[in-house]
C-alpha cells in the first residue's frame, strides 16, 4: 500500500521504517529538511534500537522523505503523526494539527481518488472528527464520507524500544467511522495483526483517542500509587520494593511499572495526563484523582533532596547528579525527574556536577551553570554527596570511594553495595 506519513520525529520515523519493513511504499512528509536529507540518506535522525537497519534497508527504494506535501497525492493512505503539546496552563495546544491538516487538505484539493487520514497523534475525544475534518474539509474541498475518510490510530510505543513495540504490540486500536476504513488498516497491519500476541481493538474514534490517555493515565497513576506506598512504607521501616513485588503477584495488578522512586517524566505522561485534566474540566468534571498523581509525582524530587539535607549541609556543598534522561536507554531529557532535582539542588546553595552517559548535551543549554562531567566516577570525585536520579544499568555496582564523603541517596533502587558507603538512603525503601 502507498502510505504517507505527515511529521517524522519518534513516532512519524518509526511508524515509516516499520511500515517499509513490513513491505509498503511510504513517504515522510517533515518540515525539517534536516530530517529530511537524512532520511534519503538512509541514516536515522533519532536514536531508536533497530530503527537505523531499516532506515538504511529500505531508504532510496521503499521509504524517502520530502519537505512537500504533493507526495501525499502519491498515496491511498495519511498518518498524522505532529506534536500535541500542551499549552501553559496545561491544556492541549492543536496549533500544530491545525497546520499540518491545513496543509494536508490543500495537496488533497488536487487528488481525485478516494483517501484517508489517519490520526495518529495523541489527541483529546473529539478532536478528529471536530477539529482535524472540518479543517481537511474546508481546504481539500471534499466532505468526509465522500472521497475522504477519517481514523484514529493511537500508538503506544515506548521510547527507546519504539521499533519493538510497534512490530510487536499487545494491542492495536482502529478507530473509524466507516468499514471501509477500518479494512484498509486491516490491511496495512496485516502483518503485526496475525501474531498471535496482538489484541486488535476496533472502534469508534472518540472511543480510540480517550483509550490513548486512559492508558497513559492508567500507567502514570500506577506509578504515583507506587510511590506513594513506598513513601508510607518508608515511614514504616518497610522495603516498598519487597512489598510491591509481592503485590504484583496479583495477575489483576501485574508486576509491571512498580518500580518506585523519583517518579515519572518524559514527553508524555506529563502532558498526556496535563491535557486529561485540563479536558476533564472543560467537560465540567473535576479530575481529583489525577490531580494527585500529579502531586505526589512533583513531590518526589523534593523528597529527594530533603533526604540528602538530613546528611549533607547542602548551601556550598558539592552534589553529584547521576543521571539525567528521563529514563534509561535514552537522551531525552523532557520533564525528566532530574531536573526538578537539580533546580531545587541549585535553590538550596549546592553546587551541582551532573553526568549522563548520553544527554549531558541536551541539558547544558538550559543549565549552562552547572558542573558536567565525563564519567560518573569524574562525578562523584570529592563530592559532599550523590543522587541517583537515572537507573542507568551502568550505575550498577559503581564505586563511591571517591567522594569527600560518601552520603547516597538513591531515587531508582539500583544495585549499590550499601555497605561500602557512609551513608545510604533509598527514597522509598
Ligand atoms: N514519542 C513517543 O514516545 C510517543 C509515543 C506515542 C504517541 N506519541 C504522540 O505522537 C505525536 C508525535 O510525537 P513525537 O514524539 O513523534 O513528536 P516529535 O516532536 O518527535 O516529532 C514531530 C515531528 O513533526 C514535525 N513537524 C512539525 N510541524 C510539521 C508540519 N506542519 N508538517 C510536517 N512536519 C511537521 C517536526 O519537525 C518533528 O520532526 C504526539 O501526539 C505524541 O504525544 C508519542
Ligand atoms: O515502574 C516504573 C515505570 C516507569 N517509571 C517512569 O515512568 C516514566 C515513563 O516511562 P515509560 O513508560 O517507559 O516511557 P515512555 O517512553 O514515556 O512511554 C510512555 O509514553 C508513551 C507516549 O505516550 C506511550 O506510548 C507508552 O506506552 C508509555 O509507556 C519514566 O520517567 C520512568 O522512569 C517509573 O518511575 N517506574
Amino acid at each position: 500500500m502507498n502510505v504517507s506519513i505527515i511529521g517524522s520525529g519518534y513516532v512519524g520515523t518509526t511508524v515509516a521504517a516499520c511500515l517499509a519493513e513490513l513491505g509498503h511504499d511510504v513517504v515522510n512528509v517533515e518540515i525539517d529538511e534536516e530530517i529530511v536529507e537524512m532520511i534519503n540518506a538512509g541514516e536515522a535522525p533519532i536514536h531508536e534500537s533497530g530503527l537505523a537497519e531499516r532506515i538504511a534497508a529500505h531508504a532510496g527504494t521503499t521509504l524517502r522523505a520530502t519537505t512537500e506535501y504533493d507526495a501525499v497525492r502519491e498515496t491511498e493512505v495519511t498518518f498524522l503523526c505532529l506534536p500535541t503539546p500542551q499549552t501553559d496552563d496545561g491544556s492541549l495546544d492543536l496549533a500544530i494539527m491545525e497546520a499540518g491538516a491545513e496543509s494536508l487538505g490543500r495537496a488533497l484539493a488536487e487528488k481525485d481518488d478516494e483517501h484517508l487520514v489517519v490520526v495518529k497523534s495523541t489527541v483529546l475525544p473529539g478532536t478528529t472528527e471536530d477539529v482535524v475534518g472540518p479543517v481537511l474539509e474546508r481546504e481539500s474541498g471534499t466532505e468526509i464520507g465522500d472521497g475522504l475518510a477519517l481514523a484514529m490510530n493511537p500508538e503506544f510505543l515506548r521510547m527507546g524500544t519504539a521499533v519493538r513495540d510497534f512490530l510487536e504490540p499487545d494491542k492495536v486500536v482502529f478507530g473509524t467511522a466507516d468499514d471501509e476504513a477500518a479494512a484498509t488498516l486491516r490491511e496495512l497491519y496485516a502483518p503485526i495483526l496475525e501474531r498471535a500476541e496482538t489484541d486488535l481493538v476496533e472502534t469508534e474514534i472518540r472511543e480510540a483517542e480517550l483509550i490513548k490517555y486512559a492508558n497513559n493515565a492508567f500507567l502514570a497513576s500506577k506509578v504515583s500509587l507506587v510511590n506513594e506506598l513506598g513513601n508510607i512504607a518508608r515511614e514504616y521501616g518497610a522495603d516498598a520494593y519487597e512489598v510491591l513485588e509481592a503485590v504484583g503477584l496479583d495477575e489483576r495488578i501485574s508486576e509491571r511499572f512498580m518500580r518506585s522512586g523519583l517518579g515519572w517524566g518524559g514527553s508524555c505522561f506529563p502532558k498526556d495526563v496535563n491535557a486529561l485534566r485540563a479536558g476533564a474540566r472543560e467537560q465540567g468534571y473535576d479530575p481529583e484523582l489525577l490531580d494527585a498523581v500529579v502531586a505526589v509525582n512533583d513531590e518526589q524530587p523534593r523528597r529527594l533532596v530533603g533526604l540528602l539535607a538530613d546528611h549533607v549541609s547542602l548551601s556550598g556543598a558539592r552534589i553529584a547528579v547521576l543521571g539525567l534522561s528521563f529514563k534509561p536507554g535514552t537522551d531525552d531529557v523532557r520533564k525528566s525527574r532530574a531536573l526538578d532535582v537539580i533546580a531545587e539542588l541549585t535553590a538550596r546553595g549546592a553546587d551541582v556536577v551532573a553526568y549522563d552517559p548520553v544527554a549531558i548535551e541536551n541539558v547544558r543549554p538550559d543549565y549552562p551553570d552547572i558542573e558536567y562531567a565525563d564519567a560518573a566516577e569524574s562525578a562523584l570525585a570529592g563530592a559532599d554527596g550523590a543522587v541517583v536520579a537515572t537507573d542507568w544499568p551502568e550505575f550498577d555496582d559503581l564505586s563511591f570511594d571517591g567522594m569527600a564523603r560518601a552520603v547516597v541517596v538513591d531515587g531508582r533502587r539500583i544495585d549499590i553495595d550499601e555497605a561500602a558507603l557512609d551513608v545510604y538512603e533509598g527514597l522509598t525503601w
